[in-house]
């Protein structure tokens, strides 16, 4: 399991760690780590040119003791003074080893007080400086950028001279190598507040930060590499996990000797309506391929003839809202939602449903539902909702790019407000639970961006649910096998990118399983 974890938590494990340790021991560390991560990320570093962009904290610390061992190395090596301080130990070393630094004051000083006003449009003083001749010069000239301007002390939208460095980076050939997290991005939460740097390459220390796994902070970040200093032993317990593949392999439901299908478990979907019959095709077919013992599913009429014909494992039933789901017989978990329609009857079906003492995913039309009538919410049995961004703001009555722009904040608030486990959809899947860390899924892909494929997931949970999970297991296992399986058909054998298609995710799902279980 990886572990991450909030700035404050951090501050305080490097405090306990910093009163044991010679002062200037773990920036030293960090600069060494960084260092060679450059090292790594330069084709050749004698000659290559090296621009570090110094904000007035320890981040910049890092970037300029960084910038002299790679000055040693023969790197042409530039810093850019963009706070109203400087690290004086780093700049002293870097000066002595012969690094050059360009100071901002000279053309831009009404910018540059700390307590300059957030700025993204490049007007008054941030306008000189991306015209700067020897700014543009630097900038657009490096082999790599290292972004030492903010770290974990960073607050709120970046400041000037900061934002425009960040605009500028971003239009450089160079490689942008972040220190210890993208200046701009919450290191905490990954929320992203005004301009962001947005870096290839995020060396991070000590621990991993919440913020460098949930996007927008995930998408800033590019790859990341932690280095060790030595902070391990004085983390506390992590707000923030994500498992690993051997994790979810040794979670996941297996097939054990003594199994039949109804103690591999039975799963009810209660999916499309005679509008709507796809949704039904692939959520069955998820949980159909994510080994469901039993596929139990129950629609009108003309979804059932679909479902049919595509996945003859199903047991099929025609049901009305009058009658609900009284006679399809003993499920262990149920999958509500997909294409079901929002009007009356499809209310009445759902009430059916949530009424019942097993575990239920809402999902789709299900969420509609209930965005109504947040009573179907409130029930004894354990309660999975897999809402996008869409969903869970008409849930929250939150305006959808609130929800994108803090993902981390409101899953949280989504699984304590209604009492339900929450997985959020997109571009970084978290799951929520109250009491628990959030776990965030790192297998996706955005080709998974498609029509059909939450639809899919939503059967892959409800089939780990009937398994036995708890819906903090079944939806945080369901994600990375999902994502693993849309990563597979998308790559194919020989690695390449392609488009993928709902149908094809679940279609590939034993085989992402199997990579899985080849481990355990
Ligand atoms: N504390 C430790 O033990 C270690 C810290 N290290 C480094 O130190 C960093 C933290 O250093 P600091 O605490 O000095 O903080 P930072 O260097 O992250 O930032 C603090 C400075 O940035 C300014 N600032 C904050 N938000 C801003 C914004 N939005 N726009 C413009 N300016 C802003 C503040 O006024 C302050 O001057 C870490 O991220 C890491 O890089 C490493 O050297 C490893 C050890
Ligand atoms: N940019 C992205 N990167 C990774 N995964 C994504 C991205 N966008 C969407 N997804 C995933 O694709 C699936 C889409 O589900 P959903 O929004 O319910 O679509 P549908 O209703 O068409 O099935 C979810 O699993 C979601 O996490
Ligand atoms: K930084």
């Amino acid at each position: 399991m990886l572990t991450a974890y909030t700035s404050d938590e951090i501050r305080a494990a490097e405090q306990v760690l910093m009163a044991r340790l010679p002062g200037g021991t773990l920036m030293r560390r960090a600069a060494t780590g960084l260092a060679v991560a450059c090292v790594k990320a330069l084709p050749r570093v004698y000659g290559s040119r090296v621009v570090l962009l110094i904000g007035s904290g320890d981040n910049g610390g890092d970037a300029l003791y960084a910038g002299a061992a790679l000055a040693r190395r023969g790197a042409r090596v530039h810093a850019i003074l963009a706070g109203a301080r400087t690290h004086e130990g780093g700049l002293a070393e870097l000066r002595r080893v012969g690094g050059r630094t360009y100071d901002l004051r000279g053309i831009s000083d009404p910018a540059r007080t700390e307590g300059a006003k957030a700025g993204t449009s490049a007007s008054g003083p941030a306008k000189a400086l991306e015209t700067d001749p020897m700014l543009v010069n630097l900038i657009g000239g490096a082999d790599v950028i290292v972004d030492g301007l903010v770290g974990i002390g960073g607050t709120g939208a970046l400041r000037e001279p900061y934002a425009t460095l960040a605009r500028m980076s971003a239009g450089s050939p160079g490689i942008v190598v972040a220190v210890d997290v993208p200046s701009g991005v919450d290191a905490s939460t990954g929320e992203v507040e005004g301009e962001a740097v947005r870096a290839h390459l995020t060396v991070t220390f000590g621990a991993v930060k919440a913020g460098l796994l949930i996007d927008p902070g995930a998408s800033h970040a590019g790859t990341l590499r932690q280095v060790d200093i030595g902070l391990g032993p004085f983390l506390p317990a992590p707000g923030v996990v994500t498992l690993t593949g051997p994790d979810v392999a040794e979670r996941m439901p297996r097939a054990e000797p003594e199994s039949n299908k109804y103690r591999r478990g039975v799963v009810g979907v209660v999916a499309g309506s005679d509008r709507f019959t796809g949704a039904a095709v692939l959520a069955v077919g998820g949980a159909v391929r994510a080994g469901a013992g039993l596929v139990r599913f129950a629609s009108a009429a003309e979804a059932v003839q679909q479902v049919r014909a595509k996945w003859p494992e199903a047991v099929t039933k025609i049901i009305t809202p009058e009658e609900g789901v009284r006679e399809v017989g003993r499920v262990q978990a149920w999958v509500l939602g997909p294409g079901m329609g929002t009007d009356d009857d499809a209310h009445a079906l759902a009430r059916s449903v949530l009424d019942s003492d097993v575990p239920v995913l809402v999902d789709a039309d299900g969420l509609t539902l209930a965005t109504r009538d947040r009573s179907l919410l409130r029930r004894s049995a354990p309660t999975l909702i897999t809402p996008h961004a869409g969903e869970l703001g008409r849930l929250l009555g939150v305006p959808v790019e609130e929800i994108e722009e803090r993902r981390l904040h409101h899953a949280r608030l989504a699984a304590a407000e209604l009492g339900v486990t929450v997985l959020l959809k997109g571009s970084t899947t978290l799951v929520a639970e109250e009491g628990r860390p959030v776990r965030v899924n790192l297998t996706g892909t955005p080709w998974l961006a498609t029509g059909g494929t939450g639809d899919v997931l939503a059967g892959i949970a409800g089939a780990f649910l009937a398994g036995g999970l708890s819906c903090y297991e079944a939806a945080s296992c369901a994600a990375f096998v999902h994502g693993l399986a849309a990563r597979m058909a998308a790559g194919g054998p020989e690695g390449g990118q392609a488009p993928i298609a709902a149908l094809d995710v679940a279609l590939e799902l034993p085989s992402a399983i199997r990579t899985l279980t080849a481990s355990r």
